[in-house]
């Protein structure tokens, strides 16, 4: 079974078909990247895919599933998570608490027992710190728990976004342009917290980058968009060597 199966998903904003008959199907597992000009429609299949807005038309499956037009937090739990094109963090908060807010989706005590301070409130906390802690461990961040996220490069702001989707579990994970405003330092070190990811979370990966260079080193496959439209699919080498897509990019 597919791990996301999209057909026929169809938005329009007046009179612009932003997305227009787009079909994706990603296998489980895979590290997919959607491509395209700038304007071409990818946030929006992004926004589409996590519940921001519903289609006009068409179907999402996530493992067969039927996620179609349910709301962002349904499409959370049903395990899709997403980072986004502008850093969301609270950037006031530390680097812990972050990841704190972003766990307390799965942890959730009654209102009572968080109001009165009772046992369990603390035993949740405590579980929710070592998850917490754990996670930023396995991505070299543990030792700045206590930094405001704000104050971190730019770098690790991005690798902390990550963080914070996977603290939600997902088996399927939208990454939004990951790589902008990085520098080839930094790109390098995502490539490989990327892979990381993929083979050690058992996720499944799709993401929207302009830099090819992060594109042609880690996506499987891809498919371009142009136009709302998708212009092609397939294998990487083979999408990237098509004169349809150069062209595209090229704006001839
Ligand atoms: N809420 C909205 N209302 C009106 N138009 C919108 C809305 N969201 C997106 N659009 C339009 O849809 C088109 C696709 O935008 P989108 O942001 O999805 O492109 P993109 O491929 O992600 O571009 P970029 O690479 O520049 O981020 C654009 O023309 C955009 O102006």
């Amino acid at each position: 079974m597919k791990m996301l199966e999209v057909k026929n998903l169809c938005i329009s904003f007046g009179g612009l078909h932003a997305v227009d008959r787009f079909d994706l199907s990603i296998d489980k597992g895979q590290l997919y990247g959607l491509i395209g000009p700038n304007g071409a429609g990818k946030t929006t299949v992004f926004n589409l895919l996590t519940g921001v807005y519903k289609p006009d038309e068409g179907i999402v499956k996530l493992e067969g599933k039927d996620i179609t037009g349910l709301k962002t937090t349904e499409i959370n739990k049903a395990g899709v998570a997403r980072t986004f094109q502008n850093i969301r963090l609270f950037k006031e908060m530390t680097v812990l608490d972050n990841v704190k807010a972003a766990l307390h989706r799965s942890y959730r005590y009654q209102t009572l027992t968080g109001i009165l301070r009772l046992p369990a409130y603390y035993k949740q906390e405590k579980a929710m710190d070592e998850k917490a802690l754990e996670l930023l461990e396995v991505f070299d961040l543990a030792g700045e728990s206590e930094v405001l996220a704000g104050n971190m490069p730019y770098g690790k702001q991005r690798k902390l976004e990550i963080v914070r989707a996977l603290a939600t579990n997902p088996k399927l994970l939208l990454l939004d342009e990951p790589a902008a405003g990085m520098n080839p330092q930094e790109t390098g070190e995502l490539m490989e917290t990327i892979r990381f990811v993929r083979d050690n979370f058992e996720v499944t990966i799709l993401l929207i980058e302009h830099d090819m260079k992060l594109v042609s080193g880690i996506c499987e496959e891809l498919t371009v968009l142009n136009f709302g439209e998708e212009l092609t699919h397939g294998k990487t080498t083979e999408v990237l060597n098509n004169p349809e897509v150069i062209k595209a990019y090229l704006g001839e």
